[in-house]
């Protein structure tokens, strides 16, 4: 592997000082300049002085850009430049600056806000962060202090103790044999007494359906089975809306709202219980209702008999004991499934949404993915039960090409495009930046699946083939390059469960349907922690039948 970002011609590390005596010309030049001007300073215009000095000031900070990746004007830090990129795709206009500056750069925010930060793209960085030292670069305070009252102490915002013993507990929960019974037979239900419906009534109707806000439906119904075994119906004809989703949500895009208010704001603003934090309480308050009331329920039933077969997270939990041989509280086993959802409940379905576009753009791979379909239904030997088949979870094994495509997929569109963390003590990177303790670590996820020095050439390009080995089978790459589900000790949990999920959704629609985008609907990334498509996905569903999925078997297989 090669270590080198190079998207410009190899240049001087950011810190390096020799830039200093070409920085001081502009200024000697302008300083003279302000003292000839000085003897005429009855006939010079205040605004003339401004407009000088401003002059001066970007020429510096345009210079100091050409050095750190953006410009760096004095109060405002590198603020004013993005702005350029609010106003285009933010994650290509990080993606530029993070590359030319050969995997990290430096992000000076305004003066007085905590907004500076390293961003890396480094795989280096990433191992050394997410593994090598990675007790060293927890969420930290920041993060916990601001997504608090929606997550509390739940795994997704947990570090040190509180984390571990719940990623303990659900790791051997989610590889158990129940708990993937657990998942085949939700998704099972969901996806042919719920999607499949759904899909075709909006052909026989032949009306574009919003195919995001449909998966994004399935995934919520089917985390809450998991996390507390009861099923919300999100996913029903007629798309209804459901008080626990909505209150979900809006909480979660309440709390997002608090990472661009300056600290102090929102927390007057919750103080006065006005604003965003207004529709925040409220929303906790929904979420809360639902959850206790779920949890309440739970309790009686374990009590009742202790032998229940459930296995979603909730009960697993409500069985434990802690050190003290006391049960878990209600407000920990809330903050535990809260956590579980707001974890699993969009990455799937976004991810998906960026794969059943990417097939529009790509109808070779939409082709080759059928075939590969029809090649392990037809090795099942007997009758293929042509709409009514159920694909089997050693069938969805079986799928090598279908997982390349998903993971390539990922890769352009990862579902969270950046994470961070907070560094404990001094630490220096392995491409030699120096972190000092309390320093913020943004790493570009986006960015890392779009690097010419990670994946060549082509990074740019949808190819599936490039995750498969000579034999087709699927091979999987360093989780510090592909990074979309993070890696080391805090790689997601929901990863084979995940591409379950998508893999058998993808497969049994693509199976059914030809998924046509309509036309002249604009997509785009929303700027958000999980990246959703801005205005969805609009499509238009066409029947697949025999003969054409006979017709891609006999093209890659005949
Ligand atoms: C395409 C789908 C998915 C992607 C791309 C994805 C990605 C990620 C990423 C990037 C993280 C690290 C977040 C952080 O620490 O800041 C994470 C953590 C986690 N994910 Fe996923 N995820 C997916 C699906 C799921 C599903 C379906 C579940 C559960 C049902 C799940 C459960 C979790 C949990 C529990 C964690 C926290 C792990 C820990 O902190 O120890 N994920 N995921």
């Amino acid at each position: 592997m090669h270590h080198h970002h190079h998207c410009s011609p190899p240049h001087s590390n950011a810190m390096n000082p020799s830039n200093h005596t070409s920085a001081s010309s502009p200024s000697a030049a302008a300083g003279s300049s302000f003292y000839r001007r000085l003897h005429f300073v009855e006939h010079v215009q205040i605004l003339e002085l401004l407009l000088a000095l401003f002059v001066f000031i970007a020429i510096h900070a345009i210079r100091q850009g050409k050095r750190h990746g953006l410009a760096v004007w004095p109060v405002l830090g590198m603020a004013p430049s993005l702005v350029a990129g609010l106003r285009g795709n933010m994650y290509e206009y990080i993606s530029g600056v993070v590359c030319r500056q050969n995997g990290t750069f430096w992000f000076r925010g305004p003066w007085l806000t905590s907004l500076n930060c390293v961003v890396t793209a480094d795989p280096r960085n990433l191992e050394h962060l997410l593994k090598t030292r990675f007790s060293n670069f927890p969420k930290g305070p920041y993060f916990r202090d601001t997504v608090r009252d929606l997550l509390g102490d739940g795994i997704f915002n947990a570090d040190d103790d509180t984390w571990q013993r719940q990623r303990k507990t659900a790791s051997i929960e989610f590889h158990s044999a129940k708990f993937r019974r657990l998942t085949t037979e939700s998704l099972l239900e969901l996806v042919h007494a719920r999607l499949l419906p759904v899909l075709e009534e909006s052909l026989r109707a032949s009306a574009a359906v919003d195919l995001q806000d449909v998966l994004l439906r399935l995934t919520f119904d089917n985390v809450c089975m998991i996390a507390f075994g009861v099923d919300p119906g999100c996913l029903r004809p007629g798309l209804p809306e459901i008080p626990f989703a909505r209150a979900f949500e809006d909480a979660t895009e309440a709390t997002v709202l608090r990472f661009v208010t300056p600290t102090c704001v929102w927390k007057l603003m919750r103080f006065l219980g006005i604003g965003p934090e207004r529709t925040l309480r409220k929303s906790i308050e929904g979420v809360d209702e639902f959850a206790n009331e779920v949890i309440r329920t739970r309790k009686k039933e374990l009590a009742a008999d202790d032998g229940c077969q459930r296995s979603d997270i909730l009960t697993v939990f409500a069985r434990l004991r802690d050190e003290e041989g006391r049960p878990f509280s209600d407000k920990f086993l809330r903050d535990i499934c809260v956590n579980f959802i707001l974890a699993g409940r969009d990455t799937s379905s976004v991810a998906l949404s960026w794969f059943f576009w990417l097939l529009h753009n790509n109808p070779d791979v939409e082709e080759r993915i059928v075939a590969e379909l029809c090649k392990v239904v037809s090795e099942r030997g007997g009758a293929s039960d042509g709409e009514e088949l159920v694909f089997k979870p050693e069938e969805i094994k079986k799928m090598d090409y279908l997982q390349a495509a998903i993971t390539e997929a990922l890769r352009l569109y990862p579902s969270v495009p950046v994470d961070h963390k907070e560094v404990i003590e001094d630490d220096v990177f392995p491409d030699g930046t120096v972190l000092k303790k309390g320093t913020k670590v943004l790493y570009v996820i986006y960015a890392m699946g779009r690097m010419e020095a990670i994946w060549g050439k082509d990074c740019r390009e949808f190819r599936p083939e490039r995750w498969l080995r000579d034999d087709g089978r699927f091979a999987s790459e360093s989780a510090y390059k592909f990074t979309a589900f993070n890696g080391g000790p805090r790689l997601c949990l929901g990863k084979d469960f995940a591409y379950y999920q998508m893999k058998f959704a993808a497969a049994s629609i693509l199976y059914r349907y030809r998924v046509r985008v309509a036309e002249g609907h604009p997509v785009a990334p929303k700027l958000a922690l999980t990246m959703y498509m801005r205005h969805g996905l609009k499509v238009n569903l066409l029947r697949r039948d025999e003969a054409e999925r006979r017709k891609c078997l006999a093209k890659y297989y005949g």
